[in-house]
């Protein structure tokens, strides 16, 4: 499902109406349809109901008009308020304000502090209140009586459904400049605003609903929109059928790097992972010490015993069996559990330039690649997997501006350095060196515990290997691994979610992938 900027569903907007021919006019009514018929399914029974439409002096306030209009028509009791004066509002929020006033539908214009502070009474005792103050057209820090009046709406025990986006959400970043409205569902139209999906916006939307206000499709299909949002149907298009006469080579030959003392978890972790989503056949190098450990641990994978130095930890001699190794195997997934020394970095290093097999490289693996343009010349597809610490080590950027900006961080990565980047967090974001980005929103708080990062790299590089293209795999690696989190937490809650249940309820979620078409 795309996603879109507001100025990417402004051009949708005019394109529809300038060079279609479809008015404005007709796009709020309907608008004002849709979110009407959602308030109304809200209410449930309507007799006795007061809602309260604030609107603002934008389109988004032109469509509250036209909610207050119709549910009047079903016998609703409504209070519409203006924050603002009726003699500014935009050129269709005034048309819909003239019928109101013809109708004889009273609208309130609230221009002062004293005014704003007076509607608390009014707020408490609604039934429910619509947010109709900003849409997309919001720029900046909130100004004027909007702070105030949003305080009180969000202190108001009654519920609140916003319009298209709840104010004070940024549609493009999902940022939240000062405060904005706790909605309880958000009625978005067309297409999903990124800010409705990605934090700290998407906590304010409640329930999203996307509905159709005629925007022709013809419209929608020409557009160049660059994100999209990772659903099921596109995880089950993507997930290749298996054949019936397959065998184990079928499925592809994975070498797994991981491991050093005091963390063949992460190496467990990683290969049981890559196993369970189906690659043929594993082998994990690590540390000679930690062999017998991990042979104990792990049955169906193989495990080769690695050179090491006197800690436990890979030294760098070993990359000369690690190539040979590769020769052999078709992806190289590394850096879980592996620490980040010097003798690591030149193994990674030396990889990444050396060899010219599809890479996996996360944890360790990212903390010390030494030069990013190695990356640039890879002759194979490399996949890189940082949550925004490790991306903001590699960038030598701030966490903050990586969280502020992710998705443009992400893009501009991806592209300088020819990567599929997979910036984990919340909402993680995918980006491709062709500048497609997408975004994935499986996976809960349980997810927030060392361990789970390992299981990802085992997914993507099980799904690599089984000669899945890299941006696939890792758009199916990325949301089965949050998925089958959401899935073990309705069992097991997000405080008792381990990384190891991940891998449990991997088929579970690849279950309802395949059933829910
Ligand atoms: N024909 C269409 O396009 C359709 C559009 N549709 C609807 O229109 C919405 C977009 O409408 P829009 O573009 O008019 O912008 P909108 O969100 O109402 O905001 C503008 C107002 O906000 C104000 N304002 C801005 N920032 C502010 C701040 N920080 N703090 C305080 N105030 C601030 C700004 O004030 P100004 O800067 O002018 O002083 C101006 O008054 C869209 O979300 C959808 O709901 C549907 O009806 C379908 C057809
Ligand atoms: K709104």
């Amino acid at each position: 499902m795309k996603l879109v900027t507001g100025a990417e569903m402004k051009e949708v907007d005019r394109y529809s109406i300038e060079e279609i021919g479809i008015s404005g006019l007709v796009l709020m009514e309907n608008a004002g349809k849709e979110v009407a018929q959602a308030i109304i399914e809200f209410l449930g029974d309507l007799k006795d109901k007061q809602v309260i439409i604030l609107a603002g002096k934008g389109n988004n306030g032109g469509d509250g008009f036209v909610i207050s209009r119709l549910l009047i028509e079903h016998g609703i009791g409504v209070k519409t308020i203006l924050l603002g004066k009726k003699e500014d509002t935009s050129e269709d929020a005034k048309v819909n304000l003239e019928i109101l006033d013809k109708l004889g539908i009273e609208v309130q214009e609230i221009i002062s502090k004293e005014e704003t502070l007076a509607l608390k009474g009014t707020l408490d005792k609604a039934d429910l209140i619509v947010d109709a103050l900003l849409g997309t057209g919001i720029k900046g820090e909130l100004r004027g009586l909007y702070p105030k009046l949003i305080t009180l709406v969000n202190n108001s025990p009654t519920s609140v459904i916003a319009v298209d986006i709840p104010s004070g959400v940024e549609a493009d970043t999902g940022r939240v400049a000062d405060i904005a409205i706790e909605a309880q569902e958000t009625i978005t139209f067309a297409l999903p605003k990124i800010g409705t999906i990605l934090y700290p916006g998407a906590d304010f939307v409640g329930d999203l609903k996307v509905v159709d206000i005629g925007i022709p499709q013809m419209v929608i299909d020409k557009q160049d929109f660059k994100i999209d949002l990772i659903t099921s149907e596109l995880v089950n298009k993507l997930l290749p059928i298996r054949a019936a006469d397959s065998h184990k080579g079928s499925y592809g030959k994975l070498l797994l790097v991981a491991g050093s003392t005091g963390m063949t978890g992460a190496a467990t972790l990683a290969t049981q992972a890559s196993l369970r989503i189906g690659a043929g056949l594993v082998t994990l190098g690590t540390p000679r010490s930690l062999n017998p450990i991990l042979e104990n641990k792990l049955t169906e994978a193989m495990t080769y015993p690695l050179g090491e130095s006197k800690e436990g930890v890979l030294s760098r001699e070993s990359v000369i069996e690690i190539k040979r190794l590769l020769n052999d195997r078709d992806v190289l997934a590394i850096g879980p559990g592996l620490t980040a020394n010097d003798e690591i970095s030149y193994i990674l290093n030396h990889l990444l330039e050396k060899t010219d097999k599809p890479m996996v490289v996360d944890a360790d693996g990212l903390n010390v690649i030494s030069d990013l343009n190695i990356l640039k010349g890879r002759g194979a597809p490399t996949i890189l997997t940082p949550h925004p610490g490790e991306l903001s080590r590699l960038i030598n950027k701030s966490i903050e501006i990586i969280r502020d900006n992710p998705i443009e961080v992400a893009k501009n990565f991806a592209r300088d350095y020819n990567v599929t980047l997979v910036l984990k967090g919340a909402r993680t974001i995918i980006a491709t060196p062709q500048g497609q980005i997408y975004i994935n929103h499986t996976g809960n708080s349980g997810l927030a515990t060392g361990g789970s990062g390992d299981v990802l790299t085992g997914l993507i590089s099980g799904l690599l290997v089984q000669g899945i293209d890299e941006v696939s795999a890792t758009i199916i690696g990325v949301y089965l691994h949050g998925l089958a989190a959401d899935l073990a937490a309705e069992d097991l809650t997000e405080y008792s979610l381990l990384p190891s249940d991940i891998i449990d309820y991997l088929p579970q979620s690849l279950k309802a992938v395949r059933s829910d078409k």
